[in-house]
């Protein structure tokens, strides 16, 4: 097979980081609404109202390509995808609910106060 193998890449801090908040985010999405892609099958639909899905499959992948370079960055990937769900769904429906809350505890804990301390080990 022609696939060659990939050295192990240097993780930047940046990337480190990232993976950290990632993990806390995914902790904070029992029921997994946000871990994969919404399809059409799941939401009828999905693809003619949001233009733009994000998930956290998605976020994941984007750090292991390094195409982060900010935490700002990937801040707002993270309120688009939490955005598309409150924009699908109406407000009664526990997506709009799973994706309000979450929406909340990710801008808290990734808020400037909140990451201060780790500033330190990323300078
Ligand atoms: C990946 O999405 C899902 C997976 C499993 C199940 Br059950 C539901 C969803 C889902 N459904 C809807 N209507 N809106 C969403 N926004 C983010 N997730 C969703």
């Amino acid at each position: 097979r022609s696939c060659v193998l990939r050295q192990r890449q240097e993780r930047s801090p940046l990337q480190k980081l990232l993976d950290y908040l990632l993990k806390g985010l995914e902790k904070r999405d029992p029921q997994q609404f946000f871990a994969w892609p919404v399809t059409d099958h799941i939401a009828p639909g999905y693809s003619q109202i949001i233009h733009q899905p994000m998930d956290f499959s998605t976020m994941k992948q984007k750090i292991d390509e390094n195409q982060y370079s900010s935490l700002n960055e990937y801040i707002e990937d993270f309120k688009l995808m939490c955005n598309n769900a409150m924009v699908y769904n109406h407000p009664e429906t526990i997506y709009y609910k799973a994706a309000k809350k979450l929406l909340h505890v990710g801008v808290k804990m990734m808020s400037p106060d909140k990451l201060k301390p780790l500033h330190s080990v990323l300078t």
